[in-house]
């Protein structure tokens, strides 16, 4: 049913739990859904795929893998109609200086109509997370799901000290 926020995003916090623990980072977890079809297209965990890579970075690269097109082609090959549910809202700005994955939702912007986000980044790496104004200003919805803050919290800082 459309409405099954919670239910993603309690998937998506499950993925965030198969995240390595990492000091430098928050173990986060990310479903990507076909909305028309209430439908999972991708997902992804913070470190899934090699190299130093995000959630939401983690579904859409997998999705360039099936697709066989690079990451700026993919919204020749995806649905027009898209939600992104994150367990944490998407980045802004990367200490790593790796594209901040609100870079990579703008490119597809159009087709992911709304962002689904479980909290938002805690003041911690980054002092402030342009995301939300960011993805707005794009005409993208930005919706906090709540009630799973505490366990998301609980498994993003999993391997800070
Ligand atoms: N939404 C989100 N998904 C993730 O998978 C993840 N790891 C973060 N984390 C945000 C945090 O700000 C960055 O992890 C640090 O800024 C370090 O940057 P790198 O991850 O090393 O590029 N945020
Ligand atoms: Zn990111």
């Amino acid at each position: 049913q459309p409405d099954d926020h919670k239910g993603y995003m309690s998937y998506a916090l499950s993925l965030a739990e198969q995240s390595p623990p990492k000091p430098t980072n928050f173990r986060v977890g990310a479903v990507l859904v076909d909305t028309t079809k209430n439908e999972v297209l991708a997902t992804g965990y913070t470190l899934e795929l090699e190299g130093n890579t995000h959630a939401e970075q983690c579904c859409f690269i997998k999705l360039t893998r099936k697709h066989g097109v690079d990451e700026e082609r993919l919204s020749e090959v995806l649905p027009q109609h898209m939600a992104l549910y994150t367990t944490m809202e998407p980045c802004s700005n990367r200490l790593s200086g790796n594209l901040p994955c609100v870079q990579r939702i703008l490119r597809l912007r159009g087709l992911i109509q709304t962002v689904y986000v479980g909290v938002m980044e805690p003041e911690k790496f980054v002092s402030e997370n342009t995301g939300r104004i960011a993805l707005q200003d794009a005409g993208i919805t930005f919706v906090h799901v709540p009630g799973l803050e505490d366990s998301i919290l609980k498994v993003a800082t999993a391997g800070h000290a």
